[in-house]
């Protein structure tokens, strides 16, 4: 196969053997996944289940310390810069510069990823005009909402066109409008784009019955596969319930 085939029959991400430690204490413990591409699939866990570490791994803001993780294809540890090339990130904890405006806030991060000016000024205006900020451009960072604030990270996370959207928490801290109009329009880039998103949440009522679920909790991951199956297969009454038995037992 070459390279590119090779890229196209990968999953997304692929994590096999992963294990981390902080501070003597074991976070994630052998993790193995494969996020098939052009899924919107779910990272479900409580508080401190491990998703950011998980994260920090796959942006390799940490560097793994056993096992691996490939994004389509592109090992972590031997081709990072063509793995991140892919990914684009929207972190739990805000991360515009406030002093900025939204458009410099794209540009910066284009400049990063290479962006020539001409396409940079093209992708910012189909951006920000997709997450209906476009006559905000020119606004500093900081007098946006917390939802708009979201939105421009969205946008600037996808304006190298990555295949893979992390999201880590990324409706935490907004109202039930935002959180809703936020994540139906993360659904709709998978429609649209045939973008893979790997959404990490605590709320169990962001997830969908066909959406690929991964359970995580205490580091390990309890169960993989479709929220509908799981709850079905536990014989339980919602995803609510399944959750409950699923870390109850573990
Ligand atoms: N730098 C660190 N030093 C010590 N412990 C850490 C550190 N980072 C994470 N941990 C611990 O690792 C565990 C997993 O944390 P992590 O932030 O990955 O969970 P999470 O699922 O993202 O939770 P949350 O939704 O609250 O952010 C927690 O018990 C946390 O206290």
């Amino acid at each position: 196969m070459t390279d590119d085939v090779q890229a196209l029959a990968s999953p997304a991400i692929d994590i096999a053997g992963l294990s981390h430690r902080i501070g003597g204490r074991t976070v994630l413990e052998d993790i193995n996944l494969a996020v098939p591409a052009g899924r919107f699939v779910v990272l479900l866990g409580q508080n401190g289940a491990g998703k950011t570490t998980l994260f920090s791994l796959l942006t390799r803001l940490y560097a793994a310390q056993s096992g691996s993780i490939l994004i389509f294809g592109d090992d972590m540890r031997r081709h990072a810069s063509a793995a991140l090339a892919k990914m684009g990130i929207v972190f739990q904890q805000r991360a515009l510069d406030l002093e900025l405006t939204a458009a410099q806030n794209l540009a910066y991060h284009a400049a990063l990823h290479g962006l020539s000016q001409a396409v940079t000024r093209e992708r910012i205006t189909a951006e920000l005009s997709r997450v209906g900020l476009l006559k905000e451009a020119g606004r500093r960072a900081r007098s946006f909402s917390g939802g708009e604030m979201r939105r421009i990270e969205i946008a600037r996370a996808l304006v190298h066109q990555p295949r893979l959207l992390l999201c880590d928490e990324a409706t935490v801290g907004l109202d039930i409008r935002s959180r809703a109009d936020i994540l139906a329009d993360v659904r709709s880039l998978v429609q649209d784009r045939g973008l893979t998103v790997f959404w990490a949440t605590h709320l169990i009522d962001e997830v969908k019955p066909e959406d690929l679920t991964v359970v995580l909790h205490r580091g390990r991951i309890l169960h993989y596969g479709e929220a509908g199956a799981i709850v079905s297969g536990l014989g339980a009454g919602s995803l609510q319930d399944a959750f409950r038995r699923l870390t109850n037992a573990a």
